[in-house]
């Protein structure tokens, strides 16, 4: 025997009422013998409460939500029984709902309504829901017949959630199951006194009645039937990776009801807990659903947390003063007080200091807390002995639960560090010696990226997912686009990384898609919808999604969004950047973005700033912490000048040249960066820096490379009309030169003192820097380590897709970084 319910929706309309039918069916025809408990249809239970409470105040149109009443049964009622039929059906409802009204006009003549007649209001809903089931049901060939549990399940005469008593029920139960076998389609909720009055079994009450006959008719299983795919890791509606369980036990069941998932409600079920019976959770609407098992078995042992629940919206109050330390009775006054005044605790936790006392109520019940523990605690707190109460709001618990985590370490760990790497800091911790959930009080507005976070890595550890926001399409922003583009499918399945374009712009428009941008199309078509944009406007929108595992990718050339990278960070969101303004700016703000990463414990990164994609900074980094100490950093830093300088050969123009190398894109949106010594002289700044040097933009001396009138050009194009004029000026330097066997490079040098230059030199066929080609950098550290042979690097220094892919690479180092 198994024992089924179905709750309201299930019942909801003749359509789904069809859907119950063709499950039961299913049921009679495999020939396995159930049992039916069923709600009421779906509202009805509050309209009769609803109805009983307008006649009691003496609301005339008690009647039309009656008539409302009545009309959503009969109209099932002509859906579901064919008319030949349909006489006899609506004769007995109607003789139902004759009783109904009688009763509800005689609380309307007393303007009472007791929680006695309550009961008996409420009982209609089961009542006519069962009989139209049962009728349809034999209708459909499935013979069934309703059962009025009034006749079977006694309780006391506490009316509004009634005790009841199981050596009667239970063997009036098993009696009237030895002499009915038709299908008995059972009324939920409802109950009878020894005196025969109707009585209701409370909050969860159909789940109460299928657990009691379950257990009277030793049920093989107890299944649930409701709306949604069983019990889920947590709530989809915010976390839409979430997936159902295939298992969980008792317990876990119990704390996840706690925390709001409403699917069971297990201190309803306790009956069949007792005796062991297994609870299955189904889908109505997806019979082909298992369904998620409950035992007293967790099952999935590789699975230390099951689920992950919270409560949206708690308070934290906090007692807390030197008075309470090691003096015995104090929690019991303060949570004796609370109860008595009717506040219920969510969640405790008391250092071992015993400093202070902190718990979590419901908002609801914050001031009133409050005020309970200054009148218990009015003489410690005159006496200063105890602190002023203190209360936090805005606060949301989230629990992770699962049997599977007792004694298994590392367990709390990945949820501290997964809460740290999103930025989110915990106010409170609470976790029983059960070991069966860890419980922490967040910042209510956290609590959307949190479940996501802690979902992903508990859940999802095979498929991480990294939110990348894009400021800047331009050459640099659309080429790793595109490589983003190419890569994703090989991310996606050999690495189980998905990367999401969750927000992208140029300087003009800015679109977001929390579920990812389709990148599949032109950057053109991306930004077709966007809204109008500019940085501040971004990253405003960037920190109010407050996603989880996100990265900003600054791609844009000028200061408008490096000014937003301190509060970026200060949001927990990584930074990665080949704009080099933020780090050779003031030093004031290099260090303050330094901090602020630090402190976030979020990344960064930034080397493509020196040497575009060749790892220049990165080696120093490590060269630093290895605690070598830098002697001298010497370097051909512009891949545009090391190209023009490369190149540049009797008989060509310089200006034409340039005109080449932006094509190529090597320079600079504006190559007077370039040309005129600005990229190479931040570049040795930021390498100073890097090596520990405290410098500021003006401590680098750039010896000048270009004519004035070149830097005073109103535009890039009036630049290059000057250029052509300073074309045999290059020249001539170039052919003195190569008379003497040399060859131009402007070269930036740091040397020990922390002194900066950059200059134009001429170097001779022996140095390292004399045979370069195209684009290539080369930088040269001299350390103690490095001494009599310095640690060179060399390569391609500049240009599109060497940039792109070294960003590229620091968008996976975070993602690597925040996700394990
Ligand atoms: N070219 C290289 O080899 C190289 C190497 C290393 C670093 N970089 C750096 O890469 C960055 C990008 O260079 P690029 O050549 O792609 O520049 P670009 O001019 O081609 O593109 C810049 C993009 O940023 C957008 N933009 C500008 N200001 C904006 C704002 N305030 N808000 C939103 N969007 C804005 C523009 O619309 C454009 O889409 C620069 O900081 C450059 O120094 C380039
Ligand atoms: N314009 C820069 C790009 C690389 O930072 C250069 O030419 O080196
Ligand atoms: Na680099």
């Amino acid at each position: 025997m198994k024992v089924l319910k179905f709750g309201g929706t299930s019942v909801g309309s003749a359509k789904n009422i069809q859907q119950v039918a063709s499950i039961l069916s299913d049921y009679q025809q495999s020939g396995q013998r159930v049992a039916v408990v069923v709600s009421a249809m779906s509202g009805i239970t509050n309209k009769l409460i609803e109805v009983g409470n307008r006649a009691a105040s003496g609301d005339e149109t008690y009647k039309s939500l009656l008539k409302d009443i009545e009309a959503t049964h009969l109209t099932a009622i002509r859906e579901l029984i064919e008319v030949r039929r349909q006489s006899k059906t609506i004769a007995f409802v109607k003789l139902l709902l004759n009783d109904l009204e009688d009763i509800l006009r005689g609380i309307f003549l007393l303007r009472e309504l007791s929680l006695r007649s309550l009961d008996i209001l409420q009982s209609f809903g089961e009542r006519l829901s069962s009989f139209i089931i049962a009728e349809y049901l034999s209708q459909e060939g499935v013979p069934a017949a309703q059962l009025d549990a009034r006749a079977v399940v006694r309780t006391n005469s506490v009316f509004g959630g009634a005790k009841v008593d199981f050596v009667t029920t239970n063997s009036a139960i098993t009696k009237y199951f030895a002499e009915n076998d038709k299908m008995q389609i059972i009324t939920g909720f409802v109950a009878s006194s020894e005196s025969g009055e109707t009585t209701t079994l409370g909050r969860g009450g159909s789940d109460y009645s299928a657990a009691i006959f379950g257990a009277a008719l030793n049920a093989k299983e107890i299944e649930i039937w409701t709306d949604v795919d069983g019990v889920m890791t947590t709530d989809p509606r915010v976390v839409p990776t979430a997936f159902s369980l295939q298992q969980l036990s008792y317990e876990e069941a119990m704390e996840m009801s706690h925390f709001g998932a409403k699917v069971i409600y297990p201190p309803t079920l306790q009956p069949a807990i007792k005796k062991n019976i297994a609870l299955r959770i189904r889908n109505t609407f997806n019979p082909s659903f298992p369904g998620t098992l409950v035992t007293a078995k967790s099952g999935q042992e590789d699975w230390p947390v099951k689920g992950i629940s919270s409560i949206k919206e708690i308070s934290l109050i906090t007692l807390s003063g030197s008075g309470l330390i090691g003096v015995p009775g104090v929690s019991s006054r303060l949570f004796g007080a609370l109860a008595r005044g009717g506040v219920s605790m969510i969640l405790i936790t008391q250092a071992s200091s015993e400093h202070s006392i902190t718990f979590a109520v419901a908002p609801s019940d914050a001031v009133k807390g409050k005020k309970i523990i200054e009148e218990e605690f009015f003489n410690e707190m005159a006496s200063g002995k105890v602190n002023p109460v203190e209360v936090e709001g805005n606060l949301s618990i989230l629990a992770i639960i699962g049997e599977n985590m007792k004694e298994r370490p590392g367990v709390a760990a990945k949820l501290f560090s997964a809460l740290g790497k999103n930025g989110v800091s915990i106010s409170a911790i609470a976790q029983g010696s059960s070991e069966l959930n860890v419980s922490v009080v967040i910042e209510q507005k956290h609590l959307y990226k949190s479940l996501n976070a802690l979902h992903e890595i508990f859940f999802l550890s095979d498929m991480a997912e990294l939110n990348v926001f894009m400021l800047g399409l331009g050459l640099i922003g659309n080429t790793l686009l595109n490589q983003m583009k190419d890569q994703a499918e090989y991310l996606l399945t050999e690495r189980n990384l998905r990367l999401n374009i969750v927000g992208a712009a140029n300087s003009k428009k800015m679109i977001f898609n929390e579920t990812g941008l389709d990148i599949s199309l032109s950057k053109e078509e991306i930004l077709a919808e966007g809204e109008a944009s500019n940085a501040e406007l971004f990253v405003e929108k960037m920190i109010e999604m407050n996603l989880p595992n996100s990265v900003f990718v600054d791609c844009t050339p000028g200061e408008s969004a490096v000014k937003l990278y301190e509060n970026i960070l200060l949001n927990s969101i990584s930074i990665t950047t080949p704009n080099k303004i933020a780090n050779s700016g003031t030093l004031e703000y290099y260090l303050k973005c330094q901090a602020a990463a630090k402190r976030r414990g979020v990344k960064f990164l930034y080397e493509t700033n020196v040497g575009a994609g060749l790892p220049v900074i990165g080696p120093l980094q490590d060269l630093r912490r290895s605690g070598d100490k830098i002697i001298k950093i010497e370097g051909i830093l512009s891949g545009t000048l090391s190209y023009l300088f490369n190149t540049f050969a009797a008989g060509m123009k310089f200006s034409e040249l340039v005109k080449q190398a932006k094509e190529m894109g090597y320079t600079e949106p504006d190559p007077r960066d370039d040309l005129g010594g600005v990229d190479v002289a931040r570049k040795i700044l930021i390498l100073a820096r890097e090596a520990g040097y405290h410098l500021e933009p003006s401590d680098v001396v750039v010896e000048p490379i270009l004519p004035q009138a070149c830097l005073d050009a109103a535009s890039v194009d009036d630049f290059f009309v000057e250029l052509e004029k300073a074309n045999d000026l290059f020249e001539k330097q170039r052919a003195e030169a190569e008379a003497e066997g040399k060859a131009l490079r402007i070269v930036a040098t740091l040397d020990e003192e922390g002194k900066a230059v950059v200059s134009l030199q001429a170097v001779g066929s022996t140095h390292p820097f004399y045979g370069l080609v195209g684009s290539d950098n080369m930088v040269v550290f001299t350390s103690r380590r490095y001494f009599s042979e310095p640690l060179v690097i060399r390569g391609p220094g500049a240009g599109a897709e060497v940039t792109a892919a070294g960003v590229f690479a620091e968008i996976i180092t975070i993602g690597n970084f925040l996700i394990n």
